[in-house]
């Protein structure tokens, strides 16, 4: 079941433009696994392993297991975590900021990790998030294969529609192991991407208040 706050942010994306591409295969969980494990299992071949050792046996099987249940939970909306959003009704118009959160996602060129934090802040309008919530959805749309810039948006566009408000401002900063581990090798540079709403992009004190 997709739940109505999930189907909220979807269709905010789609018109936003924002959405993941994603094509509907109408398989199940389980029928994923196995053909991707079956496809795994011919990528390792292909590299000249043996498959018969006893280390890399369940190597398919666990790699199947992985993309669909963790790092790519995020591709099915069923996924999508359970809110909990109240009325504001204690009034509240300061800045809401949760920073250090934990990011780890998957670059969408090569299937390497992204690994970083992020920062995001609301205003309160007539909505307020569990805080442990904002985690909950950036987690989400990180275990998709992804590009910072495209996710740092999702994260804010999906936000400002559950919390309805502009007033919402996503920082993620991360370093990408294609950069690190691979390709130019490098092992310091990291990028940081924002996406800024409402006060956040046009009032300079808050902007300069949340980029601080
Ligand atoms: N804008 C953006 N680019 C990304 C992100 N993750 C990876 N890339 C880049 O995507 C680009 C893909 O470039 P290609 O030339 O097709 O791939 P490549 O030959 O593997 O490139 P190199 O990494 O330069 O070796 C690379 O420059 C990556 O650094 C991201 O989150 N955002
Ligand atoms: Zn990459």
């Amino acid at each position: 079941m997709v739940s109505e706050y999930a189907n909220k942010v979807r269709g905010a994306l789609e018109a936003a433009g924002l959405e993941t591409p994603m094509i509907n295969i109408g398989l199940s969980a389980e029928q994923k696994r196995e053909e991707i494990a079956q496809h795994m299992a011919a990528v390792m071949d292909l590299l000249g392993l043996d498959r018969t050792d006893d280390s890399l046996e369940s190597t398919p099987a666990r790699i199947a297991k992985m993309y669909v249940n963790e790092i790519f939970a995020g591709l099915d909306y069923q996924q999508f975590p359970t809110l909990s959003l109240i009325d504001n009704k204690m009034g509240i118009d300061e800045m809401v900021t949760v920073a250090d959160i934990d990011l780890t996602s998957t670059c969408e060129h090569h299937f390497v990790t992204i690994d970083g934090t992020a920062k995001v802040a609301y205003i309160p309008t007539d909505k307020i998030i569990g805080l442990s919530k904002i985690n909950r959805i950036v987690r989400f749309f990180a275990q998709r294969p992804q590009v910072q810039e495209r996710l740092t948006r999702q994260v804010l566009v999906a936000l400002q529609t559950l919390l309805e408000t502009d007033n919402v401002a996503v920082s993620i900063r991360a370093t990408h192991y294609c950069v690190k581990a691979r390709g130019i090798m490098d092992t310091n540079s990291h990028t940081t991407t924002t996406a800024l709403g409402g006060a956040f992009r046009d009032d300079l004190r808050t902007r300069a208040e949340f980029l601080r």
